[in-house]
């Protein structure tokens, strides 16, 4: 859990920041915040004691990431002709969020082209890419080398590279794409971790995304998040399970999927 002095130490004492969270874990009346251990152990749970699969709960987190970004960046908000918005995908789930996340920004009426140069040989991954190709979102076969390519023809791009699993330095081609997403002018919005963030402690040199949505639960590494948008997704956690970790969740709107966090 989040400690209070990692919050003296990197927003000091008596900030707004630092009043948030309490010695031994949560935000005051907030929800845990959790290490990369407890992320994957509720993972593990959710999969092998309550028998849910991992096109349940994707689906369940790309729709929350949809809807999220939708709420803080709504069509008419974009100033360009066509509200384009670029997803880039990593090679794990959650990347398989991104997929999930662009097929319904499509249904909402956004313009997703999506960047996704590493493809498990898995058929959960090849068929939502098929998804998403059959419903007309664009796949690109480079990644824009120019920052300024990128704000130029996107008004968002969507961050669904690495999440709780991200371990080390990052290896190519992600490096070079974080490196340009660096400097880029247009928002970030980060599934479940700012990619290239250390899950625990952030990572001060990386991308700075202006939204996170965090799934399940935020990890430690959001006490850094300094972006205008904090939303939680993914409101498919037992109470038991809830519970057992005291994620101490709060309450989702009547039937939202996401909601904003302070
Ligand atoms: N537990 C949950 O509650 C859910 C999790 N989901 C998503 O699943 C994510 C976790 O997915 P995964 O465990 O598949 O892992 P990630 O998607 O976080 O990343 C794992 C992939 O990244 C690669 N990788 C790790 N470190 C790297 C590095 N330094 N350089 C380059 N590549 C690196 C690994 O080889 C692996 O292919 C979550 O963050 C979330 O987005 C959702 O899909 C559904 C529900
Ligand atoms: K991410």
């Amino acid at each position: 859990a989040v400690r209070a002095d990692t919050c003296l130490r990197t927003a000091g004492v008596g900030s707004a920041q630092c009043r948030k969270y309490r010695a031994g874990g949560a935000m005051e009346g907030g929800p845990k915040f959790l290490s990369q251990a407890e992320a994957q152990a509720v993972d593990e749970e959710l999969f092998n004691e309550y028998k849910f699969s991992v096109d349940q709960l994707m689906e369940l987190a790309g729709l929350s990431c949809a809807t999220a970004i939708a709420k803080a960046y709504p069509v008419s908000s974009f100033t360009s002709n066509l509200p384009t918005v670029l997803v880039v995908c990593g090679p794990g789930n959650n990347g398989g969020d991104g997929l999930v996340c662009a097929r319904h920004l499509k249904l909402f009426g956004y313009e997703p082209a999506i960047f996704y140069p590493k493809r498990p040989n898995k058929s959960l991954f090849e068929n939502l890419t098929t998804q998403c190709q059959k419903m007309d979102i664009p796949f690109l076969s480079e990644f824009p080398q120019e920052a300024e390519v990128i704000d130029g023809a996107y008004n968002l791009v969507v961050d669904a590279i690495f999440g709780f699993s991200f371990k080390g330095a990052v290896r190519e081609p992600f490096g070079t794409i974080l490196s340009t997403l660096k400097h880029i002018t247009i928002p970030i919005a980060s599934v479940d971790i700012p990619s290239g963030w250390d899950v625990e402690k952030g990572n001060p040199d990386g991308i700075q995304p202006d939204m996170l949505i965090s799934l399940t639960a935020p990890k430690q590494s959001a006490v850094h998040f300094s972006g205008r948008y904090h939303y939680l997704g993914g409101r498919f956690v037992p109470k038991a399970l809830e519970k057992k970790y005291n994620l101490n969740l709060p309450t989702y709107p009547d039937t939202e999927c996401v909601r904003k966090l302070p």
